[in-house]
């Protein structure tokens, strides 16, 4: 028997099981089962480079962005009004075929877009090219999962499972549970949150089907067993996820209203041209892209060409700033001067843990080398200045 239809299997013996307490450690079981055979399932054949073979992309700019969706809910028509790079766009269904990559600029930055083949129901197990196409989304930083408005709002509770059963988690955090193997000492059990989803013989059990017997378990919070089966997996990704509903200009004002109303949705029509720059806007903010300029001594900072850094890669410290300017800076540095929402006044002396937010702008003063922004003392720090750089200021000289 395949995996798939492995899976197949348990999922018909727990749709069969009533949910009760009685059943409740059965059904984890199953549960841990289901988990374990999917990890297999994305385990790529052998004799292959991976899942996403035929679908590589180079990764270009700062950060990535993958559409995903349906067949014909308009991927590629958004493709191309975003990016100005041409897809094929068709009413019949599969008109792309493969992986299409196109560049945003947006605020002073570049995120590459990638305009994917429509997936379908069981694409997670294979269907389609629903292997390929997920295993690029899995690459990306966020996804836009992209809807028809008009259409049924099951597609989105379809695609989540597809994705979810790959061991993507949209808009979610990870748990908040601390899980450390041992090579002796049996299970350690402790929580400092009341548990009313697992108790501790669940817990064992689920450890037991994984054939761990030496571990550290300890809940931060309530959570449930699939938290925990996520946790002992270990392989999860936790992306954020626009939904986005396309095709607005054909339903009527009050369902457009309502889709607009649930939680990380943006309503749009290609067609009409309508809300795409609110869609840029989110999709930005939901990066968390941290713009950093330069100041060299003595001269105003260059407000075109920032240093783009992120919490959820590499990090937003000075310390990541002087890496991404050049591997071998960071010994030189003796500290810098930082202006912008970061600092608490301006310039402020920071060191290489400082954490820089977006929009600072930032001097580095090497060792052996003298300031142009005032030595500590010589100069009052302005605590009446703007908390952020605004436009205005990027335009004016920076007080130093
Ligand atoms: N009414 C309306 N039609 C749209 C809109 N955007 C795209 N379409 C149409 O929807 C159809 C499908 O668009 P595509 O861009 O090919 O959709 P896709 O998601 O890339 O489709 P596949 O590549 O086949 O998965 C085309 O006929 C588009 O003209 C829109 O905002 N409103
Ligand atoms: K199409
Ligand atoms: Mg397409």
């Amino acid at each position: 028997m395949g995996i798939i239809e492995k899976i197949k299997e348990i999922e018909a013996e727990m749709a069969r099981t009533q949910k009760n307490k009685a059943t409740e450690y059965h059904l984890g079981q199953l549960k841990a089962k289901i988990a374990k055979l999917r990890t297999q399932l994305l385990e790529p054949p052998k004799g292959s480079s991976g899942a996403g073979e035929g679908f590589e992309v180079t990764k270009y700019g700062h950060g990535r962005v993958a559409l995903i969706g349906f067949p014909s809910v308009g991927k590629s028509t958004l493709l191309t009004m975003l990016t100005g790079t041409h897809s094929e766009a068709a009413s019949y269904e599969f008109t792309t075929l493969t992986c299409i990559p196109g560049i945003i600029h947006y605020n002073d930055t570049k995120i590459q877009l990638l305009d994917l083949p429509g997936i379908i129901e069981g694409a997670s197990e294979g269907k389609g090219r629903g292997r390929q196409v997920i295993a690029v989304s899995k690459s990306s930083d966020i996804v836009l999962m992209v809807l028809d408005a008009s259409k049924s709002e099951g597609h989105r509770q379809i695609l989540t499972k597809e994705l979810e059963a790959v061991g993507l988690r949209l808009n979610k955090r990870p748990p908040q549970i601390y899980f450390k193997r041992k090579k002796t000492g049996g299970i350690s059990f402790n929580s400092t949150a009341p548990l009313t989803h697992v108790d501790e013989k669940l817990c064992y059990q689920i450890l037991h089907e994984y054939k761990i017997h030496n571990a550290e378990l300890l809940f931060r919070e309530d959570a449930t067993v699939d938290d925990l089966i996520d946790v002992i997996e270990g392989n999860r990704k936790y992306m954020k996820c626009i939904y986005v509903y396309n095709k607005i200009d054909v339903i009527g004002i009050d369902d457009v209203d309502k889709l607009a109303r649930q939680p990380n949705s943006v309503v749009i029509s290609c067609n009409l041209k309508l809300n795409l720059d609110r869609l840029l806007a989110r999709m930005w903010e939901d990066m968390g892209l941290v713009r950093v300029y330069t100041k060299p001594q003595g001269q105003q900072p260059d407000f075109t060409d920032p240093v783009v850094l992120s919490t959820d890669r590499g990090g937003c410290t000075v310390e990541d700033f002087c890496n991404h300017i050049h591997r071998s800076l960071v010994k030189d540095v003796k500290y810098v001067l930082v202006w912008g929402t970061s600092a608490r006044h301006y310039p402020q002396h920071c060191g290489l843990s400082h954490v820089l937010q977006d929009e600072d702008v930032v001097q580095i003063v090497k060792k052996k080398e003298k300031d142009d922004g005032g030595g500590r003392g010589r100069f009052k720090s302005h605590s009446t200045a703007p908390a952020r750089i605004s436009d205005r200021e990027k335009k004016a000289p920076l007080k130093t």
